[in-house]
């Protein structure tokens, strides 16, 4: 019998044909320190959440949709949709979305009644969430390329199957897009081929905002999420009087300050649209005044820079060692890539922002250690990324985790990742849009409030894919995979009214001679 979904029976859920409404008790630990001593006190609050149930019709536009990420996951939606299969020399692939947590992991939501075996469902099932089989896919390119034609440039797919999708993407064809030339390397000049007209950056704003409006009704989409996979920008100055405010940041737009990037100049008029925003790359699009207006607006932003293969490790293997009570002195993390990526990362300006968002996914774990971390204590950490054209999209990661031991030992931990960049970053783009989407979807309420409210526009519900994690100010990023994970399968639960997973167990280390719980 195959089951489909999950209803919770409880009066603390309730679901009628729009809405699954449920009551949660919140509960914390707040912590003082008196007396030299750390006093902890239970906290209870009570959340009302809403999740609307009815599915939006959903278009995604995609900034840098000609790239090897962004010609892969329109390639592979295409795949999926119509149910592709292609010849490769391991014999018969079929389309999956494996790499996806929405549509390709379960979670354990609870023990079989009758024989008290775990449960484990679809994580997709526990409240509605957009087929990623049904998005409407557009976006921007500054490359003139059709779908087709980057599909075959990136060289990721298999040409059995590149032959049989390229019929479906040759129309598809990247609106122009702006280029500021000295946010990304000198070696991208030769792909602007496909620009708006203009430099007034004020102008570009209300371009894009036409072209997000036009995408939306020539669809018939309900929703439209501006997602940028682009290249990697140089960072932008963060100036006061320019880009401190939401206000300076649209003088400054006005007054085209060359401090004003494209992934900003996307965000401003995706935020104006009310279109959800997320950066997959690590340029700090997200400058103040962004922030600010995405604020204002309530308009939803999340990055940065996707976490698709070695970061991910790393936020794993770090977790692991600082929490088995094991001290890293050492981090090394070398990779060489030879895609277009790969090129625009060999120019400095643009390794230093991956540089960067590459560096500090280890500084919560660290942080978290005050027994084998002094104050400023922090493992050598050492990132290097080289161009090396023969491997194309296969980067080839090599770490080294060096660290102190028992009594004086040392450990080192030597790795050899090949990741097939787009292949890793690609489904991230889906969890990314459908976990964006669903937070469209998602009110709450507590004791203190009066009416529903949706989530903090800066969405750091999104983590678990993101290097670089954006957060609402003064909030604290969690860099540690499972945690981020941890954090998405309980508020899913949350939604329903269920109580996080605490994996106690407690009904397995019973006293076998008292019976009952
Ligand atoms: N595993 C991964 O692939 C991975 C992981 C994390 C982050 N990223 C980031 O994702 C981004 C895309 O990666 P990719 O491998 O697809 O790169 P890519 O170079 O193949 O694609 C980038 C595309 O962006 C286009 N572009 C550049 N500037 C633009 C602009 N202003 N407007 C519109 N289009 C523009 C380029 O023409 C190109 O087609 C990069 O910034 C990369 O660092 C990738
Ligand atoms: O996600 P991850 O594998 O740690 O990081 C990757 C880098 O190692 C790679 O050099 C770069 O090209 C990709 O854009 C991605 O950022």
């Amino acid at each position: 019998m195959v089951v489909q979904g999950v209803r919770v029976e409880s009066t603390t859920a309730q679901y009628d044909a729009d809405w699954i409404e449920a009551d949660y008790q919140y509960n914390r630990t707040k912590v003082e320190v008196r007396d030299g001593v750390h006093c902890a006190t239970p906290v209870t609050d009570l959340f009302k959440f809403r999740t609307g149930r009815k599915i939006p019709r959903l278009g995604l536009m995609m900034v840098g949709w000609g790239g090897n990420n962004g010609s892969t996951i329109t390639a592979s939606i295409i795949a999926n949709r119509s149910r592709m299969s292609w010849h490769t020399k391991e014999g018969l692939q079929r389309a999956n979305y494996y790499g996806s947590i929405c549509m390709s992991s379960t979670v354990r939501l609870g023990y079989d009644a009758n024989t008290n075996e775990n449960v484990h469902v679809p994580l997709s099932s526990m409240v509605p969430l957009v087929n990623p089989d049904d998005i409407v896919i557009g976006g921007w390119d500054i490359s003139n390329a059709n779908l087709a034609e980057s599909m075959k440039r990136a060289k990721v797919l298999d040409y059995d199957l590149q032959r049989q999708v390229a019929p479906h993407m040759e129309n598809l064809k990247p609106l122009p897009s702006i280029y500021y030339e000295d946010f990304i390397a000198a070696n991208q000049s030769e792909r602007a081929t496909n620009l708006k007209e203009g430099s007034q950056k004020l102008d570009h704003v209300e371009l894009i905002r036409q072209d997000i409006r036009e995408f939306k009704e020539n669809n018939d989409l309900d929703q439209v999420i501006v997602l940028w996979t682009a290249n990697t920008e140089r960072f932008s100055d963060v100036v006061t009087g320019v880009n401190d405010t939401a206000e300076n940041l649209m003088r400054s737009i006005k007054e085209n300050h060359p401090e004003v990037s494209p992934s900003t100049i996307f965000a401003v008029a995706s935020i104006l649209e009310n279109c959800p925003y997320i950066n997959g790359s690590p340029q700090n699009t997200f400058v103040p005044g962004c922030v600010e207006m995405a604020v204002q607006n309530n308009s939803f932003i999340a990055g940065d820079d996707f976490k698709s293969g070695q970061t991910k490790l790393k936020s794993v293997l770090m977790d692991f060692l600082v929490q088995a009570g094991l001290k890293p002195t050492s981090i090394v993390s070398y990779n060489h890539l030879g895609n277009n990526d790969g090129m625009n990362l060999s120019a400095p300006s643009q390794f230093r922002s991956k540089e960067i968002s590459k560096s500090n996914v280890v500084d919560d774990v660290v942080a978290s250690n005050e027994i084998m971390y002094g104050r400023g204590d922090h493992p050598d950490h050492v990132v290097v990324i080289k161009y090396v054209p023969a491997v194309g999209d296969s980067k080839r990661a090599m770490d080294e985790y060096s660290s102190d031991i028992f009594m004086g030992g040392k450990n080192t931990i030597v790795i050899h990742n090949t990741c097939e960049d787009s292949l890793l970053a690609s489904p991230l783009i889906i969890d990314l849009v459908l976990l964006a989407e669903l937070s469209t979807r998602l009110y709450y309420k507590t004791g203190r409030m009066s009416d529903y409210s949706r989530m903090h526009p800066v969405l750091s519900l999104l983590s678990y894919l993101l290097k670089a994690p954006m957060v609402p100010e003064n909030a604290q990023v969690v860099n540690a995979l499972f945690k981020q994970r941890a954090c998405i399968e309980n508020v899913l639960r949350a939604l329903l009214g269920l109580q996080p997973e605490n994996d106690m167990l407690m009904e397995q280390k019973l006293n076998p001679f008292i019976r009952k719980m």
